[in-house]
């Protein structure tokens, strides 16, 4: 069987990138775990499908990197858009659609800008904020992050009794650097590990910090695989127009056969 494939990252977080709009791939966990195998397979933090979806331009279809199909990626989604933009599936502004509905994004040069979805409620903590910014984001403040062990205590938090029988959750550790600029690094889950940037994970950064210490959009976000903005607005009833704005790179392409023949799929 013939399936090219392309890798894409967005600040540091890859993506093997799949044309699937004749559905020919074979989804089977199994398969997805062993492409985005860092030892035995390609290497990502996850898999996308670009798939056809009636009446929007496309569809993203996401998996983490143990396979299991995931909640939205922020990141993965400037990645997908920026594939649609390279298939020639739409000029300057797009619509899409995730497992969490509805996105508009636009290509800005080097930028893609990816409207997420709204954020009602944010659970306020002492230590910590839990929301759902189209996945689960647990996010804390730490002195230095560059030093804080974000692995451990991280896996601690996502395998914890409150958010591990609920599926877990990603973990964001964040520095306020000065007022509207943050550094953050987060724990992942489905990828288990910290990743270099999380998209998802700013975003619900981002509206912590506004609420927490007044910062306004544009917040500015430094993660290991560079610089995010997140813009965004508060409504009664909690966020809306909230923009996630960062590069997307094609970086690699191949052909997924002699991964599947090694696998004999
Ligand atoms: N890296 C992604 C988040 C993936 C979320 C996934 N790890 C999960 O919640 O299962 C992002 O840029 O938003």
């Amino acid at each position: 069987m013939q399936i090219p494939f392309y890798k894409y990252q967005g600040t540091g977080n890859d993506f093997v990138m799949i044309d699937n709009r004749d559905l020919s791939f074979p989804v089977s966990k199994e398969l997805i775990a062993s492409i985005c195998h860092r030892r035995f397979g390609i290497g990502s933090d996850g898999l996308i499908l670009l798939q056809n979806e009636p009446g929007y331009d496309f569809r993203m279809v996401y998996f983490n990197a143990d396979g299991g199909e995931g909640s939205m990626c922020g990141n993965g989604g400037r990645c997908v858009v920026r594939f649609a933009h390279d298939l020639g599936l739409f000029t300057d502004s797009t619509t899409f659609i995730a497992v969490d509905g509805l996105h508009e994004a636009t290509v800005m040069g080097d930028l893609i800008s990816l409207k997420m979805s709204p954020v009602k409620d944010v659970e306020r903590y002492e230590e910590f904020d839990f929301m759902n910014t189209g996945s689960p984001h647990y996010v804390t403040y730490v002195d230095n992050v560059s030093e804080t062990d974000v692995v451990n205590i991280g896996s601690e938090i996502r395998y914890g009794s409150v958010y591990g029988p609920k599926g877990g959750t990603n973990v964001n550790f964040i520095e306020v650097i000065e007022d509207n600029h943050l550094s953050v690094r987060t724990y992942e889950r489905g990828v288990e590990d910290e990743t270099y940037s999380c998209g998802t994970g700013v975003t619900a950064c981002a509206l912590s910090a506004h609420l927490r210490k007044g910062f306004d959009g544009p917040i500015t976000i430094e993660t290991i695989g560079g610089t995010l903005k997140v813009d965004f607005e508060e409504t009664p009833a909690g966020f809306d127009n909230i923009h996630l704005i960062g590069p997307a790179v094609r970086v690699f392409e191949g052909s997924l056969d002699l991964l599947l023949d090694l696998l004999s799929l």
